[in-house]
């Protein structure tokens, strides 16, 4: 990309960085001129689509390679590099090649199977050989492991029926007794156990009933475009919007972790896309989703020899023919992409699913002339920073050469659908969603690999983290505007969004969720500054517009008074609520946008509204603070706290470590406002690590005065203190404190914690 920029010529340049929507056709189409006389901007499309250079194309011989190698591992008795061989192995194995007479793929499933019964993955060795069945439904091996893995999980009738059907297809006499011997303990424990059919519902997730969804209204706001608004008085937690995504792309950092279609964890038995060798599924259903062949095109007579019963040969059909519902199809989305360097390997996430939006959008036969109007974004092209709207250009024009290779479809190259394109990453820019989902619980390495936990390893707090899994466009979604202090919250399951409502909202009200930063999370300065850069709008929540408690105690210093609670601010606050449009008119203003707060901070409001602050100064007795020493003081306390922190990390929490951030934590309430954001930090950091020492009630009193604090900067109902009563209540439970239980209810109570 720097070298395709540097050969543009500076008075095209120019052109580029001055452009409007209005005059972008023309640009594009010049910069189009330039580039189609170009080889070097050729040779890199070539890279990119050409099936013979791909990086994604199978591969046999490196899939048996692979295999031999998981072979001897087996051999070794080495389970779980066995199971990375032969996964890695089918990532490469054509869907049509055999190897000694059976097809590879089948035999790397059968394979894989024996090494996730190895390792008592029952469910998914079973799914393995389901697999095999579906390509191969006379391979005697398949239906003698999966016989194997049902009379491990107690279905032993189904492994009866497998048994009996291996040995009906095994050839050699040896074979064919040791079936036997198998069947005859298997029936014998089947009759002795009376055990039923148990049914296992795979990849199934049962969604709870709601009620019925509440039809939004969208509105055109004053100043902040269109908007959603309550169409009635919404209760808290109310689910008010629910939605697939258009479009939809993993993470780089999750694409060997996560499904690359629901975007779930990837389970031991991960699936491989059918025509590349990159996308990884959690599913063949996700994998056919996505756009790959099914396993088996035609169904075909199994060929078993002998007297067949009816009933065998219906359990024979439902396990080959596999299940229906995995050729429903909902748009394939990275069929595309699959013929060459694999696209979202290497283009920026936006880029990549430009192009998924715009080849669905194809697919529905929307000429490209009509992108922009038919998603109806809006976008934020004119406040794109000059430096990047070159870039934004010859990916758009990489984009569409890549997508007439690889898609046959009839888009026109020229100025006016690069335009188009330019105007769609614009879009997706200021509309796409980042998907989140809590840190699976083997974040710890291989060693947890497989789920099987030792519970005294693992961390007493609970882990509330969160991972950006993906980026998508949700069209519905991409109305809700965004306030830093919402009412509602989103959450996704799988790539679907759901919207909630936080609190209590009145009809008419908008419904607003925060595109990040939020009140009690960081300053106002902050808060403007991000969303300038990622989002290029000067944020008009109520928030960011009107002087609140929260923004003014949130890095405030202690006042020098003895016994005066009243605020002191640095210039950079100051400087920040200087400039706040709007001005609540009196202190007891600021308590009814915050009634959670005593304003007992601030001394009374002149008739103005305007607050009188200058830095250094309390705000309610006016005695000064000298804050370079504040500052120097809460530096040096943050050298103990780091260290703290760091050996947290390495496990080697000395007393004289601990003792030193306890007085640092003194240094800082004698220096920063009892609300500053850091002491809850420091707090919680305390708790932490007395629960890694076993100091268990400290580490609950830490964690209570953390929440006190964030109950200051957000309310006492803001979802960041359902996350700390999680931690707190998990503490208290391993002390078997009753108290745990009234913390659990409160976060379900004040509907904090889905
Ligand atoms: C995802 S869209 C939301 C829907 C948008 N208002 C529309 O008419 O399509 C994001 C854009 O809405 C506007 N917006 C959302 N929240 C805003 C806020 N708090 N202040 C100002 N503008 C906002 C900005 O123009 C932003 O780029």
């Amino acid at each position: 990309m720097e070298k395709l920029k540097s050969l543009v010529p500076d008075s095209l340049k120019r052109m580029v960085v001055e452009s409007t929507p209005d005059s972008l056709p023309l640009t594009c189409s010049s910069l189009l001129n330039f580039f189609s006389d170009m080889e070097l901007f050729h040779q890199m499309v070539r890279d990119l689509t050409d099936p013979e250079r791909a990086l994604c194309g199978k591969n046999k011989d490196a899939a048996l390679e692979l295999k031999q190698k998981g072979n001897q591992c087996f051999l070794n008795e080495d389970y779980g590099s066995a199971l990375t061989c032969y996964s890695e192995a089918l990532r490469l194995a054509p869907v049509d090649v055999d190897d000694m007479d059976k097809n590879l793929v089948a035999a790397l499933y059968v394979n894989r199977a024996s090494v996730l019964h190895k390792l008592d993955l029952l469910m998914e060795g079973r799914r393995d050989c389901n697999r095999a069945l579906q390509i191969s439904q006379s391979y005697a091996k398949a239906w003698y492991r999966r016989g194997k893995m049902n009379a491990s999980l107690g279905n032993f009738e189904d492994a009866v029926h497998d048994l009996n059907i291996a040995k009906k297809l095994e050839l050699s006499f040896s074979g064919q007794r040791q079936i036997e011997s198998e069947l005859r303990i298997i029936t014998d424990m089947f009759e002795r156990t009376e055990s039923s059919l148990v049914q296992h519902k795979e990849n199934e997730l049962d969604l709870l009933d709601e009620p019925d969804q509440i039809k939004l209204k969208c509105v055109i706001t004053p100043n902040k475009g269109r908007g959603m608004v309550a169409p009635s008085d919404i209760p808290p937690a109310s689910l008010v919007h629910a939605e697939e995504p258009y479009a939809l792309i993993i993470s780089k950092h999750c694409r060997e972790t996560h499904c690359h279609y629901c975007l779930n964890d990837l389970p031991p038995d991960k699936v491989s896309c059918t025509s590349c060798s990159i996308p990884l599924y959690c599913s063949q259903r996700c994998q056919i989703r996505a756009g790959g062949q099914m396993l088996r095109n035609h169904p075909v007579k199994h060929g078993i020899q002998g007297n067949i019963s009816h009933n065998l040969d219906t359990y024979i059909s439902e396990i080959t023919l596999g299940n229906d519902s995995e050729s429903d199809v909902d748009f394939p989305e990275h069929k595309h992409e699959c013929q060459g360097v694999h696209w979202p390997a290497v283009f920026p996430s936006e880029i990549a699913l430009a192009g998924r939006v715009l080849i669905k959008s194809l697919a529905a036969r929307s000429p490209v002339a009509n992108f922009v109007d038919m998603l109806n974004l809006s976008h934020n092209y004119p406040q794109i920073h000059p430096e990047s709207k070159l870039e934004l250009h010859i990916y758009s024009i990489i984009l569409l050469y890549c997508l007439q290779h690889s898609s046959r479809t009839e888009l026109l190259l020229n100025g006016a659908s690069i335009a188009q394109i330019v105007i769609l990453i614009s879009q997706i820019r200021v509309n796409s969603m980042t998907i989140f989902r809590m840190k699976s619980a083997d974040v710890n390495g291989p060693l947890h690999q497989f789920g099987k936990f030792s519970h005294s390893e693992v961390s007493l707090t609970s882990n509330v983290e969160q991972v950006k899994v993906g980026q998508a466009i949700y069209r519905v979604g991409s109305l809700f505007n965004h306030s830093c202090q919402p009412n509602i919250g989103v959450y996704f399951v799988s790539r679907s969004l759901f919207i909630r409502t936080t609190e209590f909202v009145a009809v008419g009200c908008p419904l607003e969720l925060s595109y990040g930063p939020q009140v009690g999370q960081w300053d106002c300065k902050d808060r403007l500054k991000f969303l300038k850069d990622e989002y290029s709008f000067r944020c008009e929540c109520r928030a960011c517009a009107e002087v609140n408690l929260s923004d003014l105690i949130l890095n405030a210093f202690h006042c020098v008074s003895p016994n005066c609670p009243g605020i002191v601010l640095d210039s950079c606050v100051v400087n920040c609520e200087k400039q706040k449009t709007r001005h609540v008119q009196s202190a007891t203003g600021i308590s009814t946008l915050e009634p959670y707060m005593q304003v007992d901070m601030l001394k009374c409001l002149p008739s103005n509204g305007s607050l009188p602050i200058d830095p250094g100064y309390c705000l309610k007795c006016d005695s000064y603070c000298d804050l370079e020493s504040s500052f120097a003081a809460v530096n040096r306390a943050w050298i103990s706290i780091t260290r703290l922190k760091d050996t947290m990390v390495s496990g080697e929490i000395s007393s004289t470590v601990l003792t030193a951030a306890l007085n640092s934590l003194c240094l800082l309430r004698s220096t920063l406002h009892a609300y500053n954001k850091r002491i809850s930090e420091v707090e919680d950091i305390l708790a932490e690590a007395f629960c890694l020492v076993g100091e268990l009630q400290l580490a609950v009193d830490h964690c209570k005065t953390s929440i006190e604090i964030l109950e200051k900067l957000y309310g006492p109902n803001h979802i960041v203190i359902g996350y700390e009563l999680v931690k707190l209540s998990s503490i208290q439970l391993s002390m078997g404190d009753r108290g745990a239980v009234k913390n659990i209810n409160r976060g379900k109570l004040s509907k904090l914690v889905q």
